[in-house]
């Protein structure tokens, strides 16, 4: 079929500019895709960039701005940031203007990144645009962070960074990132999942694959309704978690007609499940290839993934070193009003902690 493509390496590899039709986008009027820099640019002004700023992006003040003026950005902003609405659960948001050569080099790591965002020198528009992220961000829901992820900063930086290129994280970049949902090991996940590209000069694609669009039979679903296996944590978050609890989870489960699917095979001990499970979970596997979007965004372009339905990983590719390697930013996002089944509220989430200064209620639970 046109514009679908699947997980094959041999297409997965493929350096083309892929937005299929099947992805729902949503193009911002130059006007207001100019009025969020402008106002990011006044805030970047205002609270002109420090070290400590610009290392978490948690400046009460700056997160003031942030809170209140966001409501200032015109209507059809605030349109376009609602979640993503078709089959597929997600959306490309297009396109915030921005010039390679206000960006500076691509930093290799996370910290460089954050460094840079608060040198006086080296900021470049990185700052800026950390509050263009947070702005678009809280239009759509909450922003929020990880204390034990780059160093609990509201936006992450996602660099190819040497001696990862293997990892399964953001980091890496010869190796598949195979699809997962963003923290599944944690019952505060994120309900919306932002990506926003300033650099990605191969046109490397972002895949996507929604839980809506695979086919199960019902047994199948039977299975993967079982509370069986844990998901452990990510290796952004470190490897040791001695005396965490490791609670076994549903993959699929629904709340009020909602899938809520937590899918993360890289840290998901499938050995230890029995033939049926696996068995489905196999076919779980190959339906979400045969669904798989790529997505290559473009710079100025967010893509925003509903983490509840959506698994999201990356085409593999060779980092440049050089300072101009494609350069994403992310955010979580919690969508307040979105129900999470109740059994979640009893996990611990391997002690990992969110920083989310946005948050207006406590997790909601049935
Ligand atoms: O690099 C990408 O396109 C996605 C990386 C990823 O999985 C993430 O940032 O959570
Ligand atoms: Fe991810």
């Amino acid at each position: 079929m046109p514009g679908r493509y699947t997980l094959a390496k041999s297409v997965l590899s493929e350096r083309k500019a892929l937005h299929p039709s099947e992805l729902e986008r949503r193009d911002l009027p130059a006007d207001a895709a100019r009025a969020v820099r402008s106002l990011a640019a006044e805030i970047s002004v205002t609270l002109d960039a420090n070290a400590a700023t610009a290392a978490t992006l948690t400046d009460p003040a700056l997160l003031h701005h942030i809170d209140t003026r966001y409501r200032e950005l015109p209507a059809t902003v605030h349109e376009a940031m609602r979640p993503p609405a078709g089959d597929t659960g997600v959306t490309i948001i297009g396109s915030i203007p921005l010039r390679d050569d206000e960006l500076g080099r691509t930093p290799i790591d996370w910290q460089q990144a954050a460094a840079w965002a608060g040198h006086p020198e080296r900021r470049c528009a990185s700052y800026e645009l950390d509050i263009v992220m947070l702005l678009l961000a809280r239009c759509a829901g909450e922003p929020f962070g990880w204390q034990g992820q780059q160093a609990g900063r509201l936006v992450n930086n996602i660099l190819p960074t040497p001696g990862k290129e293997h990892e399964q994280s953001g980091a890496s970049s010869t190796t598949l990132l195979a699809p997962h949902t963003e923290d599944a090991f944690h019952p505060q996940r994120a309900n919306l999942l932002m990506l926003g590209c300033l650099r990605n000069p191969d046109l490397v694609g972002t895949t996507v694959s929604s839980v809506r669009r695979v086919e199960l039979d019902a047994a199948q679903r039977d299975q993967l309704s079982r509370p069986l296996l844990p998901i452990l944590p990510d290796v952004s978050y470190g490897t040791d978690f001695p005396d965490a609890e490791t609670p076994p989870i549903p993959t699929l489960s629904e709340v009020d007609g909602q899938h809520i699917f937590r899918f993360d095979p890289a840290y998901t001990p499938l050995d230890d499940a029995d033939l049926d499970y696996r068995t489905a979970y196999a076919r779980l596997t190959s339906e979400l290839e045969r669904v798989c979007i790529a997505a290559a965004l473009e710079p100025g372009e967010v893509l925003l993934v509903d983490n509840d339905v959506v698994v999201h990983g990356r085409v593999p590719f060779s980092p440049r070193y050089d300072g101009t390697d494609r350069w994403l930013k992310r955010v979580n996002i919690r969508l307040p009003q979105r129900l999470r089944p109740a059994a979640e509220a009893t996990e611990t989430g391997y002690g990992q902690c969110v920083v989310a200064p946005f948050r207006t209620t406590l997790g909601i639970h049935t």
